[in-house]
């Protein structure tokens, strides 16, 4: 592939605050019309790298190309090749939703003939039909989002650089969300998003996973999980917690979780046979050997289980 089919190319791309590296020798290689993924918990360094993607911010050191164009240096000219939702609802509380795209439209140059058009295409595409005149301030946490990615949008960007952008909304307006996202890429968008939820990270083409301003790994879902170093055993049956206790402290135990009935147990890779190895372990107790979840990766990766991602206990050995 040549630069050209990059959107986002970084070398060593690094930012310190105070002497202490936010983000710290990131490479990265984001092809054109793809979802990109990063994923990691509170202050890892996304939304850091995302500030120096989109040239809010300069890095300490490190090379970075968006979209063919180097930065720092070409802010402006990229200003309107690229869209960027913040995390925080960055529109008008006390605008309309209508006041709110037109005054987007104007940041964007469109005359008012443009601008008319293309807020009710808008208005339309994202659901926000009758709403119009409504103050973006009472409107729900699934709304805000859609005028937040409408204006985000407005002005047809190629790159789309969205900071936790369903921190807010609930499971089903987080899927509709990612079906929106999936039809701009369809369209040949670009979408960086950043992200601590594992089942939105599964939906991305390719992904990093970040911890403390490093990247761990990085890959498609399904590669991460192929090249994950463990095998992942499910135990049921009595005792769980004792079971769980005796299991970590074994070398060859990288975590043990109970989720629901089920302890869910990673175990190194160089154990050739999982099962036989734990049989004399777990004694009558049933097992099984199941697929590698992007959240398994996760914790091979960084020892730590993201909060408030699995259902039931998630308790782990580092
Ligand atoms: N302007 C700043 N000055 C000092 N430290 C900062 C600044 N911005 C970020 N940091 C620090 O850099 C680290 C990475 O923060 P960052 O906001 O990029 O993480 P994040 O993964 O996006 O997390 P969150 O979702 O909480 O924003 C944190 O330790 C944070 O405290």
């Amino acid at each position: 592939m040549s630069h050209a089919d990059f959107a986002i190319e970084t070398q060593g791309m690094t930012r310190a605050f105070g002497g202490v590296n936010a983000v710290e020798n990131l490479d990265l290689a984001i092809p054109k019309g793809t979802i990109y993924g990063f994923l990691g918990p509170n202050g890892c360094g996304k939304s850091t790298s995302i500030r120096m993607l989109t040239g809010l911010l300069s890095p300490t050191s490190g090379e970075i190309r968006v979209l063919g164009e180097t930065l720092p240096g070409a802010e402006e000219k990229l200003r309107r090749r690229i869209g960027y939702m913040t995390q925080k609802f960055s529109l008008y509380d006390n605008l309309s939703v209508r006041e709110n795209l037109e005054f987007v439209a104007q940041i964007y140059g469109l005359n008012r003939r443009a601008s008319k058009l293309r807020i009710a295409e808008l208005v339309t595409l994202y659901d926000l039909v009758g709403r119009e005149k409504q103050m973006a301030g009472s409107m729900s946490g699934g709304q805000k989002q859609r005028l937040a990615l409408a204006a985000a949008t407005l002005h047809h960007p190629e790159l789309l650089f969205l900071d936790e952008p369903t921190s807010a909304v609930d499971p089903e307006n987080r899927r509709e969300f990612w079906e929106r996202l999936f039809d701009l890429c369809a369209q040949g968008t670009t979408i960086l998003v950043s992200t601590h939820y594992m089942d939105e990270a599964e939906r991305c083409h390719g992904l990093a996973i970040l911890e403390r301003g490093i990247k761990r790994a990085d890959g498609s879902p399904q590669q991460l999980m192929a090249a994950m170093g463990a095998r992942v055993v499910e135990i049921s049956g009595d005792d769980l917690r004792n079971l769980k206790q005796s299991l970590i402290s074994e070398s060859a135990v990288l975590s043990a979780a109970q989720i629901g009935s089920r302890l869910r147990v990673l175990v190194r890779s160089d154990i050739e046979d999982p099962l036989a190895w734990l049989k004399p372990r777990v004694a009558s107790r049933t097992m099984e050997e199941v697929r590698a979840s992007l959240e398994d990766v996760f914790v091979t990766c960084t020892g730590e289980r993201l909060a408030g991602v699995s259902k039931g206990e998630t308790d782990h050995v580092a």
